[in-house]
């Protein structure tokens, strides 16, 4: 399903208004949809119908809904939130109302009381048009309706909230259903924003589909269509180093659990040839699991980690890979620190960073500046958090601004793990996935789509798609690996298995 910000949208409706659908048409589209998607999510209501309504188009929606709630049998009562509407379409809508059996009061005393003994309420008081917080007298409403018994359907965006965020204000609607026109908002997405509006509806308005389609947007989703487009068969006349040389540089003593896994998901990702480059003992242990890569053991401290003196030798491997990955499990004293600011200094391969690389390289953050190299960063929020010096609440609560924000300063891609992962581009676009599930807030996850994303990068993608296809077919790997074997038995390594089944969709069905 397409995200579209709120400018996109309003691109989309400039565009379908132009091909002659009236904006008032649009408008009666939208309620109309709304009721019917109402009626049917809340048969009946429990009670009198509540409408909320805004000054802006928003509202205009809201009065569309109650007439049409009311046409259904429903007892409707409006409250003018915000006062009588501003926008023409609005207004017309307001006075279609007049001669139905629907009660209409500003007063918002009398509104509240209305909230509290109501069977359904609909938030119709702002939409994308919203920007900055509720104040007075909004969030007395906003209180009620948080307050009231009756289930909430918000039209568009829960108000209070900024579409184009996944911010959640002290002040806003806290819905249980948001019926989204014509397409999902970054709102409806982004964790926790995601979880203040319930269950998530689209209904379209009547723009044609390939206007929605078409429409380019600084926030989107990613859709299995564009990872499919990211592949192409594998030609005849190749051979292994045709597919790309991955360096790894990951393990240590107590963590080949991490090594084993990320070097896993890149080879079942497709890539000509891995080099493990690891502390020896690292090495040994792992030499009876893992078949296909090469191994390149590397002098270690008494703790078990790469030893500083190891760096001449991955120097010479790094002028052979077409990609590194740098961090899983790696360890984060002075010796390791070392080593990574060495490769990031001097690779021209493109590099994934992830774990403990970024903890390495966040004690000397001026190394993005110097590096030669692309780099795509994989932070969970807790390494997100040491990375700007921020708190993870921080981070957290504003995950798609995080994100983003770093990847235009420092010229990296970006990925914010967790819920709803978020990619921000060095250009200041952001992608939002919604494969995956709770079954995969497990340790090993993270190694696995950081190899994977080293994998595709090896083989020549471009650190923008390597980071969305992987980690797209990540979250299907788990999404898949749920359905198998539950959200609570499932483990990371299980996902290596799901991942041969996608492949073979990609390379069947184009
Ligand atoms: N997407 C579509 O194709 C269609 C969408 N529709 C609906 O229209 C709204 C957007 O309408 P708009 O009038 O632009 O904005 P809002 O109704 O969200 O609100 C505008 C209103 O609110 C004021 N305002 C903004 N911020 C604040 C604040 N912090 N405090 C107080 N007031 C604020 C602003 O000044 C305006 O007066 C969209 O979401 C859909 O629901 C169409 O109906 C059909 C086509
Ligand atoms: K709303």
């Amino acid at each position: 399903m397409r995200i579209l910000t709120a400018q996109a949208t309003r691109n989309i409706e400039a565009k379908a208004v132009k091909q002659g659908t009236g904006y008032r048409q649009l408008m009666e589209n939208a309620g109309t949809a709304a009721a019917e998607l109402i009626w049917e999510a809340y048969p009946k209501a429990g009670g009198p119908v509540v409408v909320l309504c805004g000054k802006g188009n928003n509202g205009g929606d809201g009065f569309v809904a109650a007439r049409r709630l009311c046409q259904k049998g429903a007892k409707v009562s409006v409250v003018l939130a915000g006062g009588p509407p501003k926008t023409e379409d609005a207004a017309h809508m307001r006075a279609l109302l007049t001669d139905l059996p629907v009660s209409v009061t500003e007063d918002l005393e009398e509104g509240a009381a209305l909230l509290s003994r109501a069977g359904l309420i609909v938030d119709a008081m702002f939409g994308i048009g919203f920007h900055g917080e509720l104040r007075a007298p909004y969030d007395r409403l906003v209180l009620a309706v948080n307050e009231a018994k009756a289930p909430v359907v918000s039209l568009d965006v829960p108000s209070g909230l900024d579409s184009d965020s996944g911010f959640v204000p002290k002040v806003c609607i806290h819905a249980d259903l948001t019926v989204s026109f014509s397409a999902l908002k970054p709102v409806h997405a982004v964790y926790p924003a995601k979880e203040a509006c319930g269950r998530i509806l689209v209904a379209p308005v009547g723009i044609g589909e390939d206007i929605v389609e078409q429409e380019e947007s600084q926030i989107s989703g990613i859709s299995e269509k564009s990872v499919r487009r990211c592949f192409s068969p594998r030609r005849q006349n190749t051979n292994k180093g045709d597919f790309g040389k991955l360096l790894c540089v990951v393990g240590s003593a107590g963590m080949t659990g991490a090594a084993f896994l990320s070097v896993s998901a890149a080879l079942r990702c497709g890539v000509g040839l891995v080099y493990l480059a690891a502390p020896k003992d690292v090495c040994t242990i792992l030499a009876g699991r893992l078949t296909e890569p090469v191994l390149c053991p590397l002098p270690q401290t008494e703790g078990g980690t790469l030893s500083a003196g190891g760096a001449p030798v991955l120097r010479s491997r790094l002028r052979a890979a077409s990609a590194c990955l740098i961090g899983c499990g790696l360890g984060c004293n002075e010796d390791t620190q070392k080593i990574v600011e060495d490769l990031l200094l001097h690779s021209t391969a493109p590099i994934v960073l992830d774990a403990d690389g970024i903890n390495c390289a966040a004690k000397h953050i001026d190394i993005w500046k110097r590096a030669g190299a692309p780099l795509v960063l994989t932070p969970h929020p807790g390494e997100m958090a040491r990375l700007t010096g921020k708190s993870i609440g921080e981070i957290q609560s504003r995950r798609l601004e995080s994100a983003r924000e770093f990847a235009v300063e420092h010229d990296v891609v970006l990925v914010l793990k967790g819920a709803g992962t978020v990619i921000g581009l060095p250009d200041g676009r952001c992608l939002v996935n919604a494969t995956g599930n709770p079954g995969m807030a497990k340790g090993g996850s993270g190694d696995l789509l950081a190899g994977m994303i080293a994998s595709f990068l090896a083989q020549g993608m471009a650190p923008e798609k390597a980071a969305m296809c992987g980690v797209y077919l990540h979250g299907k790997a788990g999404d898949r690996a749920a359905k198998d074997l539950s959200e609570q038995a499932m483990l990371p390594s299980d996902l290596l298995s799901r991942l041969p089944a996608l492949f073979l969709e990609i390379e069947t069905q184009g």
